[in-house]
């Protein structure tokens, strides 16, 4: 099956439920989708895929609605009257939809309904529980907050507890393992924000159903669609507070911020009031994200849009595309690097030369000095390091430990890299290792320097006859 690259326009936030619904949109597999959550064994709940529409917008939706509680998840994220209100109007919009949920719905279909709602739950609406990855902290909180989904018993599920549900379900090993990730990557920011351990996050009955379905099926939808690279706009996120389990919190709230600062997730705080980015949302990101950047130029293959349970004066849609590169390079592969720089005029060459060696010692692509005119007549060097985005602290600790500098710019850069492969070549003065370039059907040679110097010393050869014997050996030795 063909590869696909997803890109994910996240400008208005993006949670779960979102994912899953924009990944449908674009074509991944309902059938698939089921049959896989029903192998993962955990009942209470169901799902209903409909079209609905976000500021005139056709979207689908995706819905996990919880055994007992004909509200869909999305009753849980009103917290304050304009949302209730805006919401409501989502009902109507339902009406016209046979198989949606509110067809079903034991309570009146009318502007109060979050308020019959409420009466049941015998408690002011603010104080509704909404969070649902919920670390279990207040038992008697969360039974009371909970009272209406009639499960009857109070599980709490860690970690370990849902990474052996995933791994008894016949999902492909690679959607497991998107899903596991994606469930870490919770489990570590709820046990940051919380001060506990990893293990001692639990997840509250309700909270682990609806995260393992949103969770599960984004991991499900993405392996259904052969999605191998993902490239993520910044995040656009709300401000003010939103009240959940832990009563309330600032937003972006305090698991957002910890995944987005474990993974350098790059926000973009908008006037906006509300919540736009979950927890969840921020950590399917995390997961998955490959890129930051789009190709020069692209085609767009496949849009698939995914409504958001909350609306606010932006539409609450995340947009997902299939795209293909169609830069003027794509004939050569390409990838993203990061360029680490900074300006020193104050350190030795020594100390700027065992930088060197470190820095590429522990996995630095390349380093560099150029010398640079600075500010106040000073001479000084430009210091460039090329690495990998999992390098970057790495390097970064190195340059402020061992040199002079204070501040380290870094910037995300594209590279087009010919594929390349490494032969040897035997010579009548010995062995030596050629570099296999291919660019446009034509093989480029090059003979490795350290080789070629242990050549020429060996035989007193001069350094160009050698390179050029070389090359001529392996035109021989490599013609395909
Ligand atoms: O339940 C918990 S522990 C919880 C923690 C936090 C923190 O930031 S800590 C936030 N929330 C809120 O819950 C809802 C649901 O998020 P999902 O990712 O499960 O969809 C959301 O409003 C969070 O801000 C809950
Ligand atoms: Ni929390």
């Amino acid at each position: 099956m063909k590869k696909s690259k997803l890109y994910l326009e996240c400008y208005s936030g993006i949670s779960g439920d979102m994912t899953v619904a924009a990944l449908l949109d674009l074509g991944a597999d309902q059938k698939v989708l089921m049959d896989g959550l029903k192998s993962l064994n955990v009942d209470g709940y169901r799902v209903v895929i409909s079209r609905k529409t976000r500021n005139s917008i056709e979207v689908c939706d995706f819905d996990v609605i919880l055994e007992g509680n004909e509200h869909s998840h999305s009753h849980e994220h009103h917290l304050d009257n304009n949302e209730n209100h805006v919401n409501n109007h989502e009902h109507t919009l339902s009406h016209h939809h046979n198989h949606d949920h509110i067809h079903e719905h034991p309570h009146d279909h009318n502007h109060d309904h979050e308020y019959n709602h409420e009466h049941e739950h015998d408690h002011d609406h603010h104080t509704h529980d909404h969070a649902h990855a919920d670390l279990h902290v207040d038992h008697a909180t969360l039974r009371h907050n909970h009272n209406t989904l009639h499960l009857g018993h109070h599980e709490h599920r860690n970690l370990h507890d849902i990474n052996e549900i995933i791994e008894h379900s016949s999902i492909t090993p690679h959607a497991k393992e998107i899903a596991k990730r994606i469930f870490r990557i919770v489990a570590e920011a709820e046990a940051k924000a919380h001060g506990k351990p990893i293990e001692e996050v639990h997840f509250h009955e309700v909270g682990a159903i609806d995260s393992i379905v949103d969770i599960v099926a984004t991991a499900i939808c993405l392996d259904n669609l052969n999605i191998t690279e993902v490239i993520v706009s910044e995040l656009y996120e709300g401000t003010g507070q939103i009240r959940c389990q832990h009563g309330i919190l600032p937003i972006p709230v305090p698991a957002v911020v910890n995944i987005s600062s474990a993974y350098q997730l790059p926000l973009h705080i908008t006037s906006m009031k509300g919540e736009l980015i979950t927890p969840t949302g921020a950590a399917i990101v995390a997961a998955i994200r490959t890129s930051n950047t789009l190709p020069q130029s692209f085609k767009v293959m496949k849009i698939g849009l995914g409504g958001g349970k909350r609306e606010y004066e932006v539409p609450s849609i995340l947009r997902a595309m299939l795209i293909e590169d169609t830069s003027t390079m794509s004939t050569v592969p390409t990838d993203t690097v990061w360029v680490l720089e900074a300006n020193i005029d104050d350190c030795s060459g020594e100390a700027l030369s065992f930088a060197m060696e470190l820095l590429l010692e522990r996995g630095a692509k390349d380093v560099y000095y150029t010398p640079i005119y600075m500010k106040k007549n000073r001479p000084a060097y430009l210091m460039g390091v090329l690495c990998a985005e999992d390098k970057i602290a790495a390097m970064e600790d190195i340059l402020f430990t061992h040199t002079t500098t204070i501040g380290i710019r870094r910037t995300e850069v594209m590279r087009s890299t010919l594929s390349r492969e490494s032969h040897t070549v035997s010579t009548p003065y010995g062995q030596c290792t050629v570099k296999v370039c291919s660019y446009n059907g034509h093989q480029y040679l090059y003979p490795e320097f350290e080789d070629i110097k242990s050549l020429c010393i060996a035989s007193d050869m001069d350094y160009q006859s050698m390179y050029r014997m070389v090359q001529s050996y392996a035109e021989q030795q490599l013609e395909d």
